[in-house]
């Protein structure tokens, strides 16, 4: 229903949808759980003010998020169900992730990290998400937990596409949020290609495994040189496989980054993945 009356009525508006609990802020706006009235399906909806876009010049990242998120379809991909405006605001209907933000899942965890089982089975499927992205061109460039939702069964969807671009591309905006994912290529702000993903993943691995990234310091030049150097450490009860595929990730030399294909047929994913299913998902 929710996908044939946009193919139908291009036109949903505002009054289609009952507004529920705020889900928390994103971005540019606010975000609700709604409810669908005909079908009752819950969604996610994203607020935005005009005149707020306007005023920090957001409106060409909200236009290219919408542009990328609409050709985009992959089960590890958040799907912008339909979009619409009125004269002061514009509306985003995303899926709902019922277990909600991966950042504060993980911060929630016994030394905010996660064990071998998950750690592996959501970075496979952020490898996933990204091998899809890239066969369609698109670099996410903004790869951390923040922008991971969880939904029920494990299911981890990438989401935020609002820095995310066709590749390759020049580094033009400052980044807001944490530079500790930031690859070298782009630190130099030199022109960087899809390759900047497999360095995220490398940090995203070692953040799940950690609870904090590599490079992470008190001061930002010093995260800048960590990451230029490459200047990092493995942690104790890291697994020699674990340690193995990040060293294959945080490389300087973007193309010498390990492909994603290979991430995901790495022996730390397929060994892991396995035991996460056995136990966790039965
Ligand atoms: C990737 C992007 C960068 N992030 C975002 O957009 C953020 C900004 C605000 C919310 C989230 N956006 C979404 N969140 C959900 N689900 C969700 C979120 C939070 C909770 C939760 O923990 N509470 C309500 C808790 C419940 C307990 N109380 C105490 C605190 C709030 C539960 C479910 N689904 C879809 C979206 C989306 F993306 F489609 F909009």
């Amino acid at each position: 229903e929710i996908y044939s009356k946009r193919l139908s009525s291009p036109q949903w508006k505002i009054s289609d949808f009952e507004i529920g609990t705020p889900l928390g802020r994103g971005k540019f706006g606010r975000v609700y759980l709604a409810r669908e009235k005909n079908t009752e399906y819950m969604v996610a909806l994203k607020m935005m003010f005009k005149s707020e876009l306007v005023k920090d010049h957001m409106e060409h990242q909200v236009r290219r998020e919408i542009e990328i998120q609409t050709h985009l379809s992959h089960p590890n991909i958040l799907k912008l169900l339909t979009y619409f405006w009125d004269e002061k605001k514009i509306y985003l209907i995303l899926e709902f992730a019922q277990e909600g933000e991966l950042f504060k899942v993980l911060n929630a965890q016994p030394n905010k990290r996660f064990d071998e089982p998950t750690a592996a089975y959501y970075l496979q499927q952020v490898a996933e998400a990204l091998r899809y992205c890239h066969s369609q061109s698109v670099i996410h460039r903004d790869i951390k937990p923040e922008n991971l939702l969880l939904f029920s069964h494990h299911v981890v969807k990438l989401a935020d596409f609002g820095w995310s671009v066709h590749a390759p591309s020049k580094s033009r905006n400052t980044m807001c949020g944490t530079i500790d994912y930031l690859p070298p290529e782009m630190v130099d702000s030199q022109t960087y290609n899809e390759y900047v993903d497999n360095w995220c993943l490398g940090v995203l691995c070692y953040e799940f495994l950690c609870g904090a990234p590599p490079f992470e310091s008190s001061e930002q030049a010093e995260t800048f040189r960590k990451i230029r150097a490459v200047m990092y450490g493995f942690k104790p009860h890291m697994s020699e496989s674990s340690r193995h595929l990040i060293s294959k990730l945080l490389l300087k030399v973007p193309k010498s980054r390990l492909p994603l294909t290979d991430v995901i047929e790495h022996p730390w994913i397929k060994k892991n993945c396995e035991i996460f299913v056995k136990t966790k998902l039965q």
